[in-house]
Order: structure tokens, then C-alpha cells, then sequence
């Protein structure tokens, strides 16, 4: 395992740690009841001063993260990190994290597209729970802190509440939720269990095919869930029935590591759209057609992707805050370029034969910005752009919208609560007193955006390696594991 960062307070929590034992010892040992007294109240007084023992590391650091390891090697590939919907390692996860739950005290269930919830009822709690969770699914050759850091961590903080007997006494439910596909990976439709909890999952979803020609309602019958249009709608939760959703996740950027700050609490969501962009042409033999005379979806696509680039690099040279009748356009330009990624991540041709002119080419387009009109601008212009390119090429393309999701401001009393536990972990563990907790955008999506639909969102950002995600080279040191558990256990207690 890494060798995590230690903060200096750490170290002196760490060499005190035998104290309050020692000063225990001694005062038993002692006859005189003034000894005893004084010691015992030493004891007490060194305990409250929030020492290692308080701090839980055996179960928010080396437990959390053995099992963020364990988590990590469930994989349906030899060799690197894949889980997509329901696949067996994916329902191999679900198994191992409802283990989990149930050891922190949780009742478990899987819902009917494949969520993992564990639930604590106090006695005498008011209706409103709250929920918090993270995705158990992966990208392929994904890193094993993308969705599974927010599931073990908000698990770890509980079982703490649970082994203090404090759990019982939270003024409201808690429910983990470790969602079953975030990522989309297997049907391009992202959030298809976060959307089914909000009550916002199309039933046209459940039809999606997978490259296999497997769809949504295939998957889920092949693992035993019975999901149809007709009972869809019983998975959605009643917003009166929730108090506010919480994510912790990888920042998946640079930042928290270049200020040196291990949480951050997050501002806002960027607005996502996947496009499926098809383009067929004339496939033919690559030895006996002239140049002049092809109609090669390949290089049209290949034109394509770098004019995709060109105008998200500079959409101030295509886009004027003039919309084409004249009006303003309700969206800043700094703001789109400031924000504005598009990415091509995904290609394939048929039949993809290196002595043949392909008859089709498919690629995926994501395109993200923290304005959703802006957003659209982009996508209007790129299907300009794309029809020009193909008729000069004489191939066709087609353009469909596989995934939207608008951008999503988190809750500013959440956020709040949020920071404020941060800021309460760090210093507890490190002893320093590091001003304000950061307040991050994020560029990647996140269940929150689905959950977003059904009740207020707050997000935890915490600090990754170099920013790397979506890569096996992710990687969180064990004291940021540690200070995110920290965090949420603080969060449940002052806030639950
Ligand atoms: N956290 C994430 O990486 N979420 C999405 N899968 C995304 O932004 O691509």
C-alpha cells in the first residue's frame, strides 16, 4: 500500500496515544481517592482533547482503505479495472459492499435497477433521511477511487457512529446508496440508477440495447429484477421522504494537490451532452479506387473530430453572443470558454479492415460546459459544421443525443455543513488550521446531478494524485481517505 502523508499533529496524536492508558494505570494503582480522582480526570481531559483514539484510524484509514483495495481487484478484465451495469463483477461488488453496510450496522437491499442501499431507522427519527452515496461502477481501465471512495468512506463513517453507539441517536434516517451505473459506460446512458431514485429515468431506458444487443430490462431479468415500464416509477423516491443527497468523490483534477488541502467542498456541476455521430460512405477496395473518386467515411470523420477540437478550443471564433435572430444570446462567451471540454473517446468503422475503404464510421462526442446554453450553441454549430463537411465529402451523418444532463448548483446550507466538517477533520487530524475548505467546479458528472431532480445535493471533493482519473494511475494517499471518513462522520453527527 502508499505511504501516506503524515502531518506533524499527526505524529504528536500518535506519540500521546499510550498516555491516557498509562495515566489509567497508574491511578488505579494508587489507593489514595485524590490520585485516582486526579488522574481519571487527566484521562478524561486528554480524551476530549480529541487524541488518535477519537480520530477512529483503524476503521476510517486502514480498514477503509484495505477495503478501497479489496473493491479495486473486482474487476470483469484481467489486468485492469472494468465494472460496468450489472456485470458479474459488478454484482460481485454490490455483494462485498452490502457486507459492508451490514457490518456498520445497515439493512441492505437491492432496488430494481440495481442500486445497493443500507439503511439505518432510529427509533423515534423524523421521516426526512438522508442519503449519501457514490457509484460501484467503473470506466474500462478505470483507477478504484472513481465512485468507490464516496461508498467506503460514507460506510466507514457510520460503523464509527455505529461501534460509539451513537448511531441510534441521529434525529434522522441515513441511507447509503452505492448506485449501479453512473459512468455509462455499457448503454451511453449515464445515471441510469441515480435517475431511477430521482424519478427521472425515461422508460425508454429500460429498452437500450448494449453492443451485445442485450438492453437495460435484459440485464436487470438476467439478474433476477423483474423492471418494466409499469413498476419503473415504484423506484422513485418521495423528495418529502429525503432530507438532501451528500457525495464524497475524487476531485479528478489538479487543484486540491496544488494548494496542498486534502477536501474541498464542490460549487457546482458542469452540464454534460453525449452525441453518437454515424457516418457512412462508399466502402470499397483500398488498392483499385481512385482518391478522387471515394466517399471515405473515415477521413470525413477524421475532419470532423478536428473541427470538433477547433471549435471548443476557440468558440469565440464561431460563436457570437448575437443569436441568429438578433438577439442576445443568454450565455457569456468567457464563461463557455472558460469551461467549455469536448473529448472523442470512442471510435469504430466497419468492417475496419486495413485493405478496405470503410463503409461506416461511429464516434462518440462529449461535449461539457458550466452553461447549458452555451452548451447548445456548441452543438448547433457543430452540426453545422458536420453537415458542410459531409456534403463536401459526400458521405451522410447522423447525429444523435445519447446523454443530457444540465449543469447542477450544490446546495449552499449543504455546502456549508460541509465545510465545516471538512474544516473540523483536517484540524483534528493534523492539528493545523487551514483557513477555508477550497470551493471547487466540477468538470466531471456525478450521481448528484441525477439526484439533483429529487432533493438537494452537496458534494466532498477529496484530493487525487496528480488529478488522474479515469486511469489505473488513480491514486488518494491514506490520510485523505482518512480525513474524507473524518468529514462525513462529522457531517452526520452535527447535522443528523
Ligand atoms: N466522475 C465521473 O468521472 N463522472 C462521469 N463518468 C464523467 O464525468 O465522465
Amino acid at each position: 500500500m502508499s505511504q501516506s502523508s503524515t502531518g506533524k499533529g499527526r505524529q504528536a496524536f500518535e506519540g500521546l496515544a499510550w498516555l491516557p492508558c498509562l495515566l489509567a494505570a497508574v491511578a488505579m494503582a494508587s489507593s489514595n481517592p485524590f490520585i485516582i480522582s486526579f488522574f481519571l480526570i487527566l484521562v478524561l481531559a486528554l480524551n476530549s482533547d480529541g487524541l488518535k483514539i477519537d480520530l477512529y484510524p483503524e476503521i476510517l484509514r486502514e480498514e477503509a482503505v484495505a477495503r478501497l483495495y479489496e473493491l479495486g481487484k473486482v474487476s470483469d478484465a484481467d489486468g485492469y479495472l472494468e465494472r460496468t451495469f450489472l456485470s458479474p463483477a459488478s454484482v460481485r461488488a454490490g455483494n462485498l459492499i452490502r457486507t459492508w453496510m451490514e457490518d456498520a450496522g445497515l439493512t441492505t437491499w437491492v432496488d430494481g435497477l440495481g442500486n445497493v442501499h443500507g439503511r439505518l431507522q432510529p427509533p423515534n427519527a423524523s421521516k426526512k433521511a438522508l442519503l449519501i452515496g457514490s457509484h460501484l461502477d467503473t470506466v474500462v481501465d478505470a483507477g478504484m477511487f472513481d465512485g468507490a471512495l464516496g461508498i467506503v468512506s460514507a460506510i466507514s463513517a457510520i460503523k464509527v457512529l455505529n461501534v460509539t453507539g451513537r448511531l441510534r441517536h441521529l434525529r434522522h434516517p441515513v441511507e447509503v446508496i452505492a448506485f449501479s451505473d453512473e459512468e455509462g459506460v455499457r448503454f451511453q446512458s449515464t445515471f441510469l440508477g441515480s435517475a431511477a431514485i430521482a424519478g427521472v429515468l425515461p422508460v425508454s431506458t429500460l429498452q437500450i440495447p448494449d453492443k451485445s444487443g442485450l438492453t437495460v430490462q435484459n440485464i436487470l431479468k438476467e439478474n433476477l429484477i423483474e423492471t418494466t415500464e409499469e413498476n419503473l416509477n415504484l423506484l422513485k423516491y418521495e423528495p418529502d421522504s429525503v432530507l438532501g443527497y451528500v457525495e464524497v468523490h475524487i476531485e479528478q483534477g489538479p487543484v486540491l494537490e496544488s494548494i496542498g488541502l486534502p477536501l474541498a467542498v464542490v460549487k457546482g456541476i458542469a452540464g454534460q451532452t453525449r452525441l453518437k455521430v454515424t457516418v457512412r460512405g462508399s466502402q470499397g477496395h483500398a488498392g483499385t479506387v481512385p482518391m478522387s473518386m471515394r466517399q471515405d467515411p473515415m477521413v470525413a470523420a477524421a475532419e470532423l473530430i478536428v473541427s470538433l477540437e477547433r471549435l471548443c478550443k476557440n468558440p469565440q471564433d464561431f460563436l457570437t453572443n448575437e443569436a441568429s435572430d438578433g438577439h442576445c444570446n443568454a450565455f457569456s462567451l468567457k464563461a463557455l470558454s472558460g469551461s467549455l471540454v469536448c473529448t472523442v473517446g470512442e471510435i469504430s468503422t466497419w468492417p475496419s479492415a486495413s485493405n478496405v475503404i470503410p463503409g461506416q464510421v461511429i464516434f462518440t462526442v462529449d461535449i461539457r460546459a458550466i452553461d447549458d446554453i452555451g452548451r447548445e450553441a456548441i452543438i448547433y454549430e457543430l452540426s453545422n459544421q458536420m453537415h458542410s463537411i459531409c456534403d463536401r465529402r459526400s458521405v451522410s451523418c447522423l447525429m444523435e443525443r445519447k446523454h443530457d444532463a444540465n449543469a447542477v448548483k450544490c446546495d449552499t446550507g449543504l455546502n456549508s455543513q460541509l465545510k465545516s466538517a471538512a474544516y473540523s477533520a483536517v484540524k483534528r487530524m493534523t492539528g493545523e488550521d487551514i483557513g477555508d475548505v477550497p470551493v471547487l467546479m466540477s468538470g466531471a458528472g456525478h450521481d448528484a446531478m441525477a439526484m439533483s431532480h429529487l432533493t438537494k445535493v452537496g458534494m466532498l471533493f477529496v484530493r487525487c494524485r496528480g488529478g488522474i482519473s479515469h486511469s489505473p494511475e488513480e491514486h488518494v494517499l491514506e490520510d485523505d481517505v482518512w480525513a474524507a471518513g473524518l468529514a462525513i462522520q462529522a457531517f452526520l453527527e452535527t447535522n443528523l
